[in-house]
């Protein structure tokens, strides 16, 4: 189960109506608040541009969610417009100097940078927790947008997914958090358009900071392609008004 934190963190900001129970009544036996009535559709199920790696791998790890060791975290590219005011409720608590600067009209259209990509031309990927283990596994298969030295994926792309994947590590423990150094080694190219193994481990945890390691590798194991290492901070409300906990339990209207 996650932490309460992270629970009301991740329903506060993906656009749940309805209030969020606490993590310990929500029976996430096979996947991550599955129950939350969520205006879009959720990324990580098996779509027809997924190759048949992506698909073998989905399938192996939803088979060890059976046993409840392991949880699929579902993946939504958009809150729901009516949550921008908690957005923007959320950056006057925790960034009020950049409120200011935040066009909050935009806010309605926001959307997860890595969910912004055609179906199969950019990050589709699916990510599995193991909080017995502290992990994160995320199967990713790249696509031809995310090109860099011809045939082989941007290495901000791979970068990309890295944050994703260590990041919400840190967010199933630590809440809300966010990255304040990601240390990456790129040890091999990796060949555009394939599906590999991201690998995460949280390290451990001093007071706010959170360390949160992986390794990307392909899918035999056999190639190391990125290793990096990476600090989140949990981050801590610059004023008070804002609550997570009202801002979950007392939903805008639709
Ligand atoms: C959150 C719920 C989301 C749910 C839904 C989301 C769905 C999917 C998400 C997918 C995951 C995506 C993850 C992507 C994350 C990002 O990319 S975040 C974007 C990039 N990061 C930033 O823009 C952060 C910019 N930096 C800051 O805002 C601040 O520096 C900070 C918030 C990181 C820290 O500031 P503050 O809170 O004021 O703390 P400090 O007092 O400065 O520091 C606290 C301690 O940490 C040490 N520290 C800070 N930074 C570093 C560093 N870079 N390296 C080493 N140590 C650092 C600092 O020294 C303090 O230590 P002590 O307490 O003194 O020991």
């Amino acid at each position: 189960m996650l932490g309460r934190g992270a629970a009301r963190a991740l329903g506060a900001l993906r656009g749940v109506r309805g209030g969020a129970p606490p993590a310990r009544s929500l029976g996430l036996s096979r996947r991550l608040l599955s129950f939350e009535k969520v205006l879009d559709k959720d990324h990580s199920l098996p779509k027809p541009c997924w190759g048949k790696d992506m698909r073998r791998l989905f399938d192996q790890f939803t088979k060890k969610c059976e046993d409840g060791s392991w949880i699929q975290l579902a993946s939504y590219e958009q809150i729901s417009a009516q949550r921008s005011q908690d957005f923007s409720a959320f950056i006057h608590a925790y960034f009020p100097s950049a409120s200011e600067v935040i066009n909050k009209e935009k806010l309605s259209q926001a959307q997860l940078f890595t969910r912004g990509f055609e179906d199969g031309m950019g990050f589709e990927y699916v990510m599995f927790y193991n909080k017995a283990e502290k992990r994160i596994v995320c199967v990713f298969q790249g696509g031809p947008h995310l090109q860099g030295m011809p045939g082989f994926f941007h290495g901000g792309a791979t970068a990309t997914i890295i944050d994703a994947t260590v990041g919400m590590n840190a967010i199933v423990s630590g809440g809300i958090v966010m990255t304040a150094n990601l240390n990456i080694n790129f040890k091999s190219p990796i060949p555009l358009c394939s599906t590999v193994l991201i690998n995460s481990q949280l390290d451990k945890i001093e007071g706010r900071k959170l360390f949160v390691s992986c390794k990307v590798q392909s899918i035999d194991g056999k190639i190391l392609y990125t290793e990096a290492t990476s600090l989140f901070i949990m981050l801590e409300p610059k004023k008070k008004k804002y609550d997570l906990k009202e801002a979950v339990l007392n939903p805008l209207p639709a």
